[in-house]
């Protein structure tokens, strides 16, 4: 079996499983957060009004609650949607909830991993598509619809039919100016935004031993947007540092057996990568960022879980030292913590130097909810994960998804740059 299949045969107790079989499994960890989280409790309203009562959850021990996509509240609903669920977590003694504007809060998969709130060999479902991103820790991870979550936090279980598994072997090391961004876009041009659709996509080979947890992050990240169920990377002591300098040494990691088999192996080779651009609209629309050169850009934006961690901002923070920026240039770290290494690191001051206005963590402008959207016809290159029409604003508005390199050396001269090209 390889890593996914033997999570998914120890959380549903089988000594094996194989794809296309329906396991019913355990889960360990279950989130929402400001969108989801109001979109469950109305589950529960519909429920009761059917004569059902739910006065208790399965395990509060096991539940999160991260407020991220409307922080600051962005209006009076989303205001509203914090206080209920603030309501929510009380009335069922949920006590890992975090609030905008205390302590370590964040995009709430920043904090899976920033947080250390899910661990290798779990099964770990929350109420949000880019729940793949956890996967990078070892774990499986996959994003639930409202009722399923629902249905969850009742019981503390849930079906999967076991995913095939498409391998993705990276051969050797990324290149200094290439990132695990232009990676993952690379693959998803390749295969299709449907190219694994239901599939899990698993990341592995030199390149990827050779990469830190946080660019694994991102590469699993985007499974979301080829249509994967889940993403994964097998442990290793990289992950081991990681996560024992979150404070966390105990838990059950899962290997796949030395025979492992995978529905296909793609394989790359790592040193022969280029900076990629997705082009509007669409993940898989991409092309080397150098055929972009005369694309001229209204805005660059530098956040969201995919394109906010620490080594991205310092990747930003390698471009803009000593630069100004052309056109409106926001960054907004992924969670507090990653913001207080970024200031502690004396980021913030070049940022902050080259006419960058930094905002607090939030997903805001990723999915055009508020914090700098985008009016029509206006064109922004983005580290975000998606460029559907209207995505990050205006119907009308065009995003293109790039690396934070790319994205703070076009945020230098205004039009879509490969940073080798900034002089
Ligand atoms: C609002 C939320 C449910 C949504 C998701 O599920 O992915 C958002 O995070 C996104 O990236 O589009
Ligand atoms: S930052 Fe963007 S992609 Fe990530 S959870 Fe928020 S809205 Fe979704």
């Amino acid at each position: 079996m390889n890593i996914t299949e033997k999570i998914l045969a120890r959380a549903s107790g089988k000594t094996s499983v194989s794809p296309d079989d329906v396991v019913f499994v355990n889960v360990d960890k279950v989130m929402v957060h400001d969108v989801s989280g109001p979109g469950v409790m109305a589950v529960f309203e519909k429920l009761r009004k059917k004569g059902m009562i739910i006065d208790k959850i399965w395990d509060p021990e096991r539940v999160w609650v991260a407020e991220d996509h409307f922080v600051p509240a962005a209006d009076k609903i989303s205001a509203q949607n914090i206080v209920s669920l603030t309501n929510f977590t009380k009335q069922f003694g949920i006590k890992k909830h975090f609030k905008y504007g205390m302590g370590q809060y964040g995009i709430c998969h920043t904090l899976s991993h920033e947080e250390a709130m899910v661990l290798p060999g779990e099964v770990y479902v929350g109420g949000d598509s880019h729940t793949n991103t956890t996967g990078a820790l070892g774990a499986f991870a996959a994003g639930l619809g409202h009722t399923d979550v629902a249905y969850v936090l009742l019981n503390g279980k849930i079906w999967f039919k076991v995913p095939e598994t498409l391998f993705f072997k990276i051969n050797g090391k990324l290149p200094d100016h290439v990132m695990a961004k232009d990676l993952i876009l690379k693959i998803i041009g390749d295969i299709g935004t449907d190219g694994a659709a239901y599939k899990t996509m698993q990341f592995g080979g030199t390149g990827v031993s050779e990469m830190s947890v946080e660019s694994r992050l991102t590469l699993t990240n985007m499974t979301t947007e080829a249509g994967a169920k889940s993403g994964i990377v097998e442990p290793d002591q990289k992950l081991r540092d990681y996560l024992a300098a979150r404070g966390v040494t105990k838990y059950d990691e899962v290997h796949e057996d030395s025979d492992a088999q995978y529905e296909k192996i793609y394989e790359y080779e790592g040193s022969e990568m280029e900076p990629i651009v997705a082009k509007p609209f669409s993940p898989e629309n991409t092309v080397v960022a150098r055929d972009l050169s005369s694309v001229e850009l209204d805005k660059a934006y530098i956040g969201s879980c995919t394109g906010a961690k620490l080594e991205d901002l310092q990747a930003a923070a390698k471009i803009l030292k000593g630069k100004t920026v052309k056109i409106r240039t926001e960054i907004l770290p992924a969670a507090m913590s990653i913001f207080r290494k970024a200031m502690d690191q004396g980021l913030l001051k070049i940022f902050m130097d080259a006419g960058v206005v930094v905002g607090p963590p939030t997903c805001g402008a990723c999915c055009g909810a508020h914090m700098g959207v985008l009016a029509k016809d206006e064109i922004c290159i983005s580290t975000t994960n998606r460029n559907f029409p209207g995505r990050m604003g205006h119907v009308e508005s065009q995003t293109y998804l790039a690396s934070p390199l790319v994205a703070a050396a076009s945020a230098v001269t205004g039009k879509i740059t490969d940073p080798r090209d900034l002089k």
